[in-house]
Order: C-alpha cells, then sequence, then structure tokens
C-alpha cells in the first residue's frame, strides 16, 4: 500500500524505499528523520521533464533542507541552489554546486557575504533593496568585480497560502514594490560595478493553486516589457519557488506540467532563461519523522499520545498550525481511539495535532509524521536541551546517517564558563 511515492507498507511495516522503518529505529533510535533518494530525485526530474521546452535552470532552495547529502543528490542532477546566507553558500559549495548555478536571495544581505559571493562568483544576485544595491556595487568596483543582478520585484499579488509564508503582498519585507521597481532599474543601470541581467519574483510558500502564479508572471511580462523599452537587456528571469505539496491524505498536488504551462505562455515569448527556485516540491514529501510513544495519558477531556519528538524537531505544527499525517510504523491495529499528538516539550503549542482518530497505540509503539522532508530538520532547535533527531538517508535497500545524533557532552561543551565566573 502506498503511502507516498517510495514510502509504502511492506508486510504491515512502513518502508521507505526497500528499508523498513522499524529496523532503522533499532539501530539510530527514535526521534530521527528518514528521507528517500529515490524521491527526491523523482521531484527534481518531474520538473526538468515539464520544462523541457524552456531554457531553465533549476536553483534548489537550499533553506528547505540543507543536509548535504540532499545538497549532493541534487548537485549530481545538475542542479543549482538558492541561497540566503553566507552560509547557505558555503553548504552548496561543499556538496558540489557550482558558484555559477548559485543565485542569492534575502533582504539582508551582509557586507561579508556580499563580498564572499562576489569573490566566488555567483551567478546572480537577487537584490531586495536600493541600500543594497549601493552596497553590491561599491564592493564590487572596489574588487574590480561585475556583479550580475536581477532585482527581486513585489508584485502586490495574493498567493493565497498561510499568511506568515505571503512574500509577493506589499505589506511583506520582501522585494522592491513593482510600482517603484522601474526607477530602481535605472538608478542599478547607473551604478559601477553592476551588470542587469534580469528579474525576479517569489510570492510565497505552499501555493496549492496555480492562479496567483499566472497573476504574478503576467505582470512581471509586462514589467519586462517596459524594462526592454528602457534599454535594458534582460536575459533572466527568476520566478522563484513556492509550488506546493500535498500534506493531507489523498491531496492532490499541484500539477508541475501546469504550472510550466503557465510559466511558458506569460513568459516564453520574451526568449529568457528561466531560474526556478523550488524546495518544498523537492523534498517535502521525500522525508518523514519517526518517533515513538513514550506514554498514553488519559486525562478527563482528552486523551494524549506523547511521543518523544518535540515542537524543538518539528515546528510546523506550532508555528502554522501545519496539518501532517500521522501514521504507524506497524500497521496491524484495527481499533481506533482518538488523540491528542504531543511533544515532550514544556509549552502547551508543543503539539502536533489535536483530535485526531489514529490507530490505538501504546507504550515504544512507533509513529511517523510525514511530509517532513522540508522545513523541518532546518528549523529544529535543541530547546529543552534535547538532542537533535539525526538525518537518515535511504536508497533502495541501503540507509545511510547523514546527521548523527549530537551527545549531551558536544552540546554542553559548545558553551563556555567565563574564568571571573570560575571559583
Ligand atoms: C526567495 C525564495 N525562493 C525560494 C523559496 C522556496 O520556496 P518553496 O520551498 O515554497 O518552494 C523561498 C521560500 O519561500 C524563498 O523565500
Ligand atoms: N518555513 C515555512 C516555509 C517558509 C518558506 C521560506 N521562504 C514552512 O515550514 O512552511
Amino acid at each position: 500500500m502506498d503511502v507516498k511515492p517510495y514510502i509504502s507498507y511492506i508486510n504491515n511495516k512502513m518502508h521507505i524505499e526497500n528499508v523498513s522503518l522499524d529496523t532503522i529505529a533499532e539501530q539510530v533510535e527514535t526521534p530521527f528523520y528518514c528521507y528517500s533518494h529515490s524521491a527526491i530525485k523523482a521531484s527534481y526530474t518531474a520538473y526538468t521533464t515539464a520544462f523541457n521546452q524552456l531554457d531553465t535552470m533549476i536553483c534548489y532552495a537550499v533553506k528547505a533542507n540543507s543536509n548535504q547529502a540532499i545538497l549532493k543528490t541534487l548537485a549530481n542532477l545538475g542542479s543549482g541552489a538558492d541561497v540566503v546566507s553566507g552560509g547557505e553558500i558555503r553548504r552548496a559549495l561543499s556538496a558540489g554546486i557550482p558558484a555559477s548555478k548559485i543565485v542569492f536571495s534575502g533582504v539582508a544581505k551582509t557586507k561579508d557575504e556580499i563580498a564572499f559571493a562576489l569573490d566566488q562568483g555567483i551567478f546572480q544576485f537577487n537584490v531586495e533593496s536600493e541600500p543594497e544595491l549601493l552596497l553590491i556595487s561599491q564592493l564590487a568596483t572596489q574588487t574590480n568585480k561585475l556583479a550580475a543582478i536581477s532585482i527581486r520585484i513585489n508584485p502586490n499579488v495574493c498567493a493565497k497560502t498561510h499568511a506568515k509564508i505571503t512574500t509577493g503582498k506589499s505589506e511583506n519585507k520582501f522585494g522592491i514594490p513593482i510600482t517603484n521597481a522601474r526607477q530602481v532599474y535605472q538608478y542599478a543601470a547607473s551604478l559601477p560595478g553592476i551588470k542587469v541581467q534580469g528579474v525576479d519574483v517569489h510570492i510565497g510558500s505552499q501555493l496549492t493553486d496555480l492562479q496567483p502564479f499566472r497573476e504574478a508572471f503576467a505582470k512581471l511580462a509586462d514589467f519586462i516589457a517596459m524594462l526592454t523599452m528602457d534599454g535594458h537587456d534582460i536575459s533572466v528571469i527568476d520566478i522563484g519557488g513556492g509550488l506546493g505539496i500535498g500534506y493531507g491524505e489523498n491531496e492532490i498536488e499541484p500539477d508541475k506540467n501546469e504550472y510550466a504551462s503557465i510559466v511558458k505562455s506569460c513568459l516564453g515569448h520574451l526568449n529568457c532563461k528561466i531560474i526556478m527556485e523550488p524546495g518544498r516540491s523537492i523534498v517535502g514529501n521525500a522525508g518523514v519523522l519517526v518517533s515513538s510513544v513514550v506514554y498514553v495519558k488519559k486525562g478527563d477531556e482528552r486523551q494524549f499520545l506523547i511521543i518523544d519528538a518535540g515542537m524543538n524537531d518539528l515546528i510546523r505544527p506550532s508555528m502554522y498550525d501545519a496539518y501532517h499525517q500521522i501514521l504507524p510504523v506497524d500497521n496491524t491495529e484495527q481499533e481506533m481511539s482518538v488523540y491528542d499528538v504531543v511533544g515532550p516539550v514544556c509549552e502547551t503549542g508543543d503539539t502536533f495535532t489535536k483530535n485526531r482518530e489514529l490507530p490505538t497505540a501504546k507504550t515504544d509503539d512507533l509513529i511517523t509524521i510525514l511530509s517532513c522532508g522540508a522545513y523541518g530538520s532546518v528549523m529544529s532547535s535543541h530547546y529543552n536541551t534535547r538532542l537533535n533527531a539525526p538525518e537518515i538517508m535511504v536508497n533502495d535497500a541501503q540507509f545511510s546517517v547523514i546527521k548523527p545524533r549530537l551527545s549531551y557532552e558536544e552540546l554542553i561543551a559548545q558553551e563556555t564558563i567565563p574564568d571571573w565566573l570560575s571559583q
């Protein structure tokens, strides 16, 4: 029985590809993240297939999951990287993604980060403000470099997604309002050390309705036509990321072919290189979080399934009220119970779901939280001095630990007590 591509029940045990999750749990201990190498490859390839009629470069959004093994998987497929910090540039380079395929987004690029990116020779800066543009120009001029830039346009489009991950409305901090972007392009063209090569847009994340993309890309096409009339040579269009995934059971995912045809119909006639920055839609459904039941606690009104993964491991439910499917690793239990699934952290918000009907569970049973490959491990913390959930990658019948669990000693050793405090 297939749960997601490359995640299925074989002999009543949930498997990622051909490895049973309980086999991994015996060796690694819960909680842990587990990713399917083949699922990542399949979603990347779905993009290249859908976009095969356009000149495209996929720059995987590193923020979604920046583990070196994930980046290496994508580097091997030819992917570039969309990065938002000097740290992410270093991660991408270290996994073998060449600087010539790196685009640098983000509203707060610092002097050091810009200098490093210039030094490495990245493909382009996606500029988000005038002061940033000036700083890039100054740093490029000082080092005799030419910085290729796109300006991120804020098209003031409603992305119809969660308010906390909407980025293309005028009240959001991202990009330059489309209403004054034309002047900013003129300003950019007047600056030394700057090569204006493109236009960039990213309106939000987890978009399941494609209409907002159509709206944004149509605005972008008109805007590019105006830039061309103004004498700018626009050869690159960065359409950002944002394509959503199915989190619910049997939820239909937005179709990549339909997305590609929208891009083609809105922007194809401009004959530019199309950059895209997908994150979640590459890794989101390729990963799960596996956890054990610690206790089943009966309250007056509710029954709590207390598990050993917490909001420090996966913050999406507490932060965005995000829905994640929860399934047992062993699916033989037929009886159902209603639970609030909660973690060990001392916060009421450490709740994965409320009133969810799940197979009746007991201490030590393994459960899986699905769709955790994106914005899972990368957003985790050590809150409550909890050790990180290790990350595992499965490839067919083999699996490898791609990030180990730190020990308590290693965790505590990251801090120092000043001499003047020691007695
Ligand atoms: C500039 C930029 N590009 C790409 C992404 C990746 O988005 P997603 O993971 O929704 O594809 C984000 C995150 O929303 C982003 O801010
Ligand atoms: N962290 C968000 C996505 C943010 C996208 C980054 N621009 C999530 O978990 O859904």
